[in-house]
């Protein structure tokens, strides 16, 4: 060991032994004095070199800890709730966690709430993750509380109110089934034209019940995340754990639950393991809990039954094309916020509108609109809704009714 620097000098004094005693006595006296003088410094020395060592390792200590950590490979997933000055909140997924956490100022700078981020064992955030990663984000459509109420969707009350009974009373009251005994619907699959208010369904019952609608599209899941269906499928439902209550709608469901063909092409094997998964992931699911799934298709024909035995979606729920009352009702709720002339006849043009869905309904009123402004009125008058439903018959329209005749029968 090298010695440190700074250690004193060791005394030394010649004692002539032929001095008298008393005066060599004293001599020793200052010797032993200078001795225990040294000794104290020494001994402070000694105590802060064991001060240091101490210091610098606990400061190895806690290194290796942190490499440790970092050299873990076991990584999990959390949602960043809120950014608090330096520190953090995070929500684990698969548990709902919530934990306040430090972050290095070097992650600091980047991450914000709603980033998806790679915590440790110790729920350090290690890195955020990029959106590319981040392919869920991409499929889901997330929306807190819908804007969409009962009030918006007309000519369809029947089925509002089936989806009222199967969808919204599980999770606002759902003592009424305990205490019958009765586990609610698993699923709910609406099933009708394009354009009728499925999805307006969907979003007004997460809407009422004050839940997060998650909205996946069955077609994109086949088309544009090739290869990564069954995963999305498993990120959707561990999306609808993290923010329950919610309403889980995949829309476009005949996409991955088509009957099987007997073609054997790698794309059909992988729509398959997306189908497997939904319906692994809804096999495990709690009846009771606070999630609930609507499924919505326009080619009920052609779905693969299995995915509508018990436990699945076991509601089976059809919305059809709307009556000519219904038409009425919608014109009604697509002109609330329109200055419209007050000899604009209604039903006059529920009738004219025969094999007209919801959707069309509502550009209807749009093009409508359109044309008052074409002639510099403020003002929608009956002339603009006819002029805008020859405009529709002339354009495409009669395409869009004759194909979705097509696709559902
Ligand atoms: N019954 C309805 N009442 C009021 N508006 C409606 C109704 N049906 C459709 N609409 C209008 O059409 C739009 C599209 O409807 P929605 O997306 O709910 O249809 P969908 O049945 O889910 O169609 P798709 O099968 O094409 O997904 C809505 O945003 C709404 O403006």
């Amino acid at each position: 060991m090298s010695r440190s620097p700074s250690i004193p000098d060791r005394p030394h004094r010649e004692i002539d032994p032929d001095l008298p005693d008393d005066e060599r006595l004293d001599a020793l006296r200052d010797h032993f004095e200078d001795l225990v003088d040294i000794n104290e410094q020494l001994t402070e020395q000694l105590d802060d070199a064991e001060g240091r060592r101490q210091r610098l390792q606990e400061k190895a200590n806690r290194v290796e800890r942190e490499n440790e950590t970092l050299k873990s490979s076991s990584l999990y997933i959390a949602t960043v709730e809120d950014v608090i000055d330096e520190e953090v909140i995070v929500k684990q997924h698969g548990n709902n966690q919530e934990v306040l956490t430090d972050v290095s100022p070097r992650l600091l700078e980047r991450v914000e709430a709603g980033d998806r981020v790679a915590v440790n064992d110790s729920f350090g955030i290690q890195t955020i993750l990029e959106a590319e990663t981040d392919a869920r984000a991409q499929a889901m459509e997330i929306t807190e509380r819908p804007e969409v109420d009962y009030t918006d969707i007309g000519g369809i009350d029947e089925q509002v109110q089936e989806v009222r009974e199967a969808v919204e009373q599980p999770l606002t009251n759902p003592e009424l089934f305990e205490e019958v005994g009765i586990d609610p619907p698993s699923g709910v699959l609406l099933h009708g034209p394009p354009g009728t208010g499925k999805t307006m369904l969907a979003k007004a019952v997460a809407h009422e019940t004050d839940a997060t609608f998650i909205k996946m599209a069955g077609s994109e899941l086949v088309r544009k995340f090739i290869g990564e269906g069954s995963r999305l499928v498993r990120d959707l439902f561990e999306m609808a754990r993290e923010r329950e209550p919610a309403i889980i709608f995949i829309d476009e469901i005949d996409a991955v639950a088509t009957t099987r063909t007997e073609s054997k092409t790698s794309g059909d094997a992988e729509v398959q393991r997306t189908m497997m998964q939904l319906l692994s992931e809804m096999d495990g699911f709690e009846a009771r809990g606070e999630i609930r799934i609507i499924a919505a298709t326009n080619r009920f024909d052609m779905l693969d039954r299995a995915i509508l035995r018990p436990g699945r979606f076991d509601r089976l729920i059809e919305v059809p094309e709307p009556s000519q009352e219904g038409r009425e009702q919608i014109l009604a709720i697509h002109t609330r916020g329109m200055n419209v002339d007050d000899e604009v006849d209604f039903a006059a043009l529920a009738e004219e509108t025969d094999g007209y869905s919801g959707a069309e309904i509502e550009s209807l009123a749009t093009e409508a609109g359109m044309f008052a402004i074409r002639n510099e009125r403020e003002e929608v008058r009956q002339q603009d809704f006819l002029d805008a439903l020859e405009k529709i018959e002339e354009d495409d329209s009669s395409d869009v009714i004759s194909s979705a005749g097509y696709f559902y029968q």
